[in-house]
């Protein structure tokens, strides 16, 4: 696989391929051509054959992709073979939404962990998953070997949180806390915030 030198953008089209294979696995496409995949997701089929070529030939020339099998393939590129056991912290409005919306866990992705500062304090729609303390933290992720978390509480607490999940084992942060964490290197951060995508909204009708 030679995926050392894969532009950022390419890797993050990838999930756009998984799960556009996945519909149309649904509906009982076999073969999908780089046309057909492209204009399903308004990217050039340029594009698409350039970013699956990063990975290896998988389709034919006039023929096109094997949906299964790109499929398979592209799985195991993004990981998702893993079945992911992922921790939360912050169990809110926000953590709440991530932990019960089933399409995660459809993709590998188990947010089956949740840890707050109050779980006692928790309201909300939490029953069935236990809600640990905070002093469970280091027993959660070594005991079940995590490597991916989520956060989710406010800013003012994230880098602590960050550097306690780092510390007891975590390797890659989804952080939705509005503040940019000071992390090692090799620690992967992917910083989300929902209100950018609104705010571009709002600029483009005002300009
Ligand atoms: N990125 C986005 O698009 C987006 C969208 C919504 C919210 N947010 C951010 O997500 C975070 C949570 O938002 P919310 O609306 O769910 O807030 P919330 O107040 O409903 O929930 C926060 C939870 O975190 C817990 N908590 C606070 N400090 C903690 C700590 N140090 N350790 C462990 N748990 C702690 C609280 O007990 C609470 O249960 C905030 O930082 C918010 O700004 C981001």
């Amino acid at each position: 696989m030679k995926n050392i030198t894969t532009p950022t953008t390419t890797i993050e089209r990838l999930p756009l391929y998984y799960r556009y294979l996945e519909k149309v696995n649904s509906e009982g496409i076999e073969v999908i051509s780089s046309k057909q995949l492209g204009d399903g997701l308004g990217i050039p089929s340029t594009q698409v054959r350039k970013d699956l070529s990063y990975y290896g030939e998988f389709g034919r020339r006039g023929v096109g992709y094997e949906v299964d099998v790109l499929m398979k393939n592209l799985k195991k590129i993004l990981g998702l073979n893993n079945n992911w056991e992922i921790v939360l912290v912050g169990a809110g409005n926000l953590g709440q939404a991530l932990v019960n919306y089933g399409g995660f866990k459809k993709l590998g992705l188990n947010i089956n962990y949740v840890l707050d500062i109050a779980p006692d304090e928790i309201e909300g729609n939490l029953d069935e998953i236990e809600i640990y303390p905070m002093e469970k933290l280091n027993e959660v992720i070594r005991d079940n070997n995590i490597k991916i978390a989520i956060i989710a509480v406010p800013a003012e607490g994230a880098q602590e949180v960050a550097n306690k999940l780092i510390d007891s084992g975590v390797e890659a942060i989804w952080n939705f806390a509005p503040t940019h964490l000071k992390l090692p290197e090799d620690i992967k951060v992917r910083d989300e915030d929902l209100s950018i995508g609104l705010i571009s909204l709002s600029y483009y009708l005002s300009n």
